[in-house]
């Protein structure tokens, strides 16, 4: 049975209540759980004794004109997936237990999180690291997975943590992804048929610049227009970026060098914005 915690004080009894020698596994979500969320389930599995869900949908970390409202919220089947996956408890707040008083208090992560997805989304790191850093202090986990779909995500966390010397050990979950290379995401959903049948390209677009890569082709730029040329294929997809960068650092590079790099793209179809990412020639 998945224990349900609707708010703060049921979360903080549910916990204070867990045996000390207990290691214990979260994974936040914005929920419209698909096989993607529930790999980080059984991550959190192999990692823990016990494993708490979040499903939240943070209003701090979406902009203005985005899909906010729309998000799906399908919560009944949201709940039967995390019971099928064994999950032990599900903390759902509401935006009023988390944010009472609104936010005032933001934490900024302020090098990892400025390019990609941070430059085009402005102030959307920012939400992510004051919900996530706010779910850490309530949930007090020992090991917190997320998902390499959102690899600068992962990094800015990583990054928060280190910088506030945060106790719980961060893991990262591989990419899972429909048959045709689509990575699953909860926006997917949004898609016209004629915008599905070509959303693939933005995994194929990844695939070629590996090979080029592959293939003795080390310049970032280069490899850069192998993937922008693979998306004009289509005229369904629209480019928001296209970047080979630091794996870590997630800065600018000329070249692909030892340390490997990190193939990012961002792409809207029709008013659906997917990301996806790969990572090339890493010795890791
Ligand atoms: N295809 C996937 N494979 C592995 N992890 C994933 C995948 N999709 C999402 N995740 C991870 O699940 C966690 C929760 O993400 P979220 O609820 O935003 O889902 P999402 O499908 O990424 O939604 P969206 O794409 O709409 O942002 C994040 O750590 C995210 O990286
Ligand atoms: C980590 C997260 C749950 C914070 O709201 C969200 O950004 C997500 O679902 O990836
Ligand atoms: N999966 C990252 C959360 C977001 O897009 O808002």
């Amino acid at each position: 049975m998945t224990v349900i915690l609707r708010d703060k004080a049921s979360l903080r009894a549910w916990r204070a209540a867990l045996p000390l020698g207990k290691r214990l596994g979260f994974v936040p979500t914005m929920g419209a759980l698909h096989e993607g969320h529930i790999s980080l389930m059984h991550q959190a599995r192999e990692a823990a004794d016990v494993v708490i869900a979040s499903i939240f949908v943070n209003p701090l970390q979406f902009g203005p004109n985005e899909d906010l409202s729309r998000y799906p919220r399908p919560i009944e089947a949201d709940i039967a997936k995390l019971e099928a996956a064994g999950v032990d408890a599900l903390f759902l707040p509401t935006v009023e237990d988390m944010y009472p008083t609104g936010a005032s208090t933001l934490v900024e992560e302020s090098m990892v999180s400025g390019p990609l997805c941070g430059a085009m989304r402005p102030g959307h790191f920012t939400g992510v690291t004051t919900v996530v850093l706010k779910l850490f202090n309530m949930v007090q986990p020992h090991v917190a997975v997320f998902g390499q779909k959102d690899a600068q995500q992962c990094a800015v966390i990583e990054r928060m943590v280190r910088d506030f010397d945060v106790p719980v050990e961060i893991r990262r979950g591989p990419i899972v992804r429909e048959a045709d290379g689509l990575a699953l995401s909860s926006r997917n959903i949004y898609l016209s048929p004629e915008d599905r049948a070509a959303a693939p390209l933005i995994h194929q677009s990844l695939r070629a610049v590996e090979a080029a890569y592959r293939g003795g082709e080390h310049d970032a730029a280069r490899l850069a227009e192998v993937g922008k040329a693979v998306l004009a294929q289509s005229d369904r997809i629209r480019v928001q970026y296209w970047e080979v960068r630091d794996p870590e650092s997630l800065g600018a590079i000329t070249t692909v060098g030892a340390r490997g790099a990190l193939l990012a793209v961002a792409a809207h179809l029709g008013t659906t914005r997917l990301i996806d990412n790969l990572v090339i020639g890493a010795e890791v």
